[in-house]
């Protein structure tokens, strides 16, 4: 019998692609001069196809593929894949789910740290010898959030703080029983306590927000409806979600809805002293908006792990302190792509054995 024929989009996974070859009879469309012509001559041995975050399954590409059964994609999102056509033709579509959320969702929390406690910057100074000419400039009481500032100047936590100064200052009190001041000096961290919004509760989301909480941040969100099981708080639109965060992550599916949720209204409520941190999908941040807030200081920072046309960066944001740019790498770890690589490889032997699917989508 022939091999059967598989289309891999682009260069993913070195793992993956030796496991495809020796498999099935792999053709690799990145590297064919000419792929109309490709597609001429091989169209017809052409069963199954491997995308990835970067290249999918267009309608016309299916449509070019007679033969086509499946689309296995190496990404957990689906937006390069032409969902409707696939249905439309009968073509079965399988993703990675589960096996990156916790690598990601680290990284949303690596971004936010990073960003906040100017991380990369403090590298550079060490790196670059300025330290020995002097300490690193504090992380900076100006991005401290509105509540934390409002709460610690309350009058009763500065009548709270004076007393409990002048007590310790006579020795009415000891050191050791201090434990609610210290308390309330964890409040003043840049970070802990800060009050993060999730869009899209999802596996992802859910993951972020179950760190964050480990940071004392309380968490709400938004998505199209109310989740049932969480006691996160809810807000049925982005603005008014970004109106109460001081940070705001992006973690949903892009979607022709989902596409610029982030807008100048949205980015405007998140406001001087908010951060954004992005590691769904480029197209769901509208990214000109996004460059003039950080460079007009509307917006109090980013990090960002993904961008509308990767892998262009806006040359603006290479100046900016306020701002992690990282090479869409969220799941970029050699275990979890290669649990990834595994269940695009498990999908294609399900499907071609008449299996059940391990993450059917379509
Ligand atoms: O971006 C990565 C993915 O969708 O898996």
């Amino acid at each position: 019998m022939d091999a059967i024929g598989v289309l891999m989009m682009g260069p993913m996974n070195s793992y993956l692609e030796q496991e495809l070859d020796k498999r099935f009879k792999l053709f690799r469309y990145w590297t064919q001069p000419n792929q109309t012509e490709f597609l001429a001559q091989h169209a017809d041995s052409i069963r199954a196809m491997v995308g990835s975050s970067g290249a999918g399954a267009s309608a016309d590409l299916i449509d070019a593929l007679p033969k086509l059964e499946i689309v296995s994609s190496f990404s957990v999102g689906l937006d390069k894949i032409d969902l409707d056509r696939c249905k439309e033709k009968g073509v079965r579509v399988t993703n990675t789910p589960d096996v990156l959320t916790d690598d990601v969702a680290d990284l949303a929390i690596g971004l936010m740290l990073a960003v906040l406690r100017r991380i990369c910057q403090c590298d550079k100074y060490v790196r670059s010898g300025a330290w020995k000419l002097g300490d690193f400039r504090l992380t900076t009481k100006g991005e401290l959030g509105e509540t934390y500032v409002s709460f610690l100047s309350s009058y009763y936590v500065r009548t709270y703080l004076c007393t409990s100064l002048v007590a310790i200052h006579l020795r009415i009190i000891p050191y050791s029983s201090l434990e609610l001041l210290q308390a309330l000096g964890e409040r003043h961290a840049l970070f802990s306590g800060k009050r993060v919004g999730i869009i899209g509760l999802g596996r992802i989301g859910l993951a972020i927000a179950e760190r964050a909480e480990a940071f004392d941040c309380p968490i709400s969100y938004y998505r199209r409806s109310k989740k049932a099981d969480t006691n996160y708080t809810y807000y049925g639109s982005v603005v008014e979600l970004a109106s109460n965060s001081d940070i705001l992550v992006v973690a949903c599916a892009l979607t022709p809805e989902t596409t610029h949720i982030v807008n100048r209204e949205v980015l405007d409520a998140l406001g001087p002293k908010g951060v954004l941190i992005n590691i769904g999908r480029g197209p769901h941040v509208d990214e000109p908006e996004l460059v003039s807030a950080l460079v007009e200081g509307r917006l109090g920072g980013a990090g960002l792990d993904v961008f509308e046309k990767e892998p262009k960066v806006p040359e603006q944001l290479f100046g900016l302190e306020n701002v992690v740019l990282l090479p869409h790498v969220a799941s970029a770890t050699e275990e979890t792509r290669k649990v990834m690589a595994d269940l695009v490889l498990g999908n294609l032997e399900a499907h071609f054995s008449s299996k059940a699917l391990l993450t059917p989508v379509v």
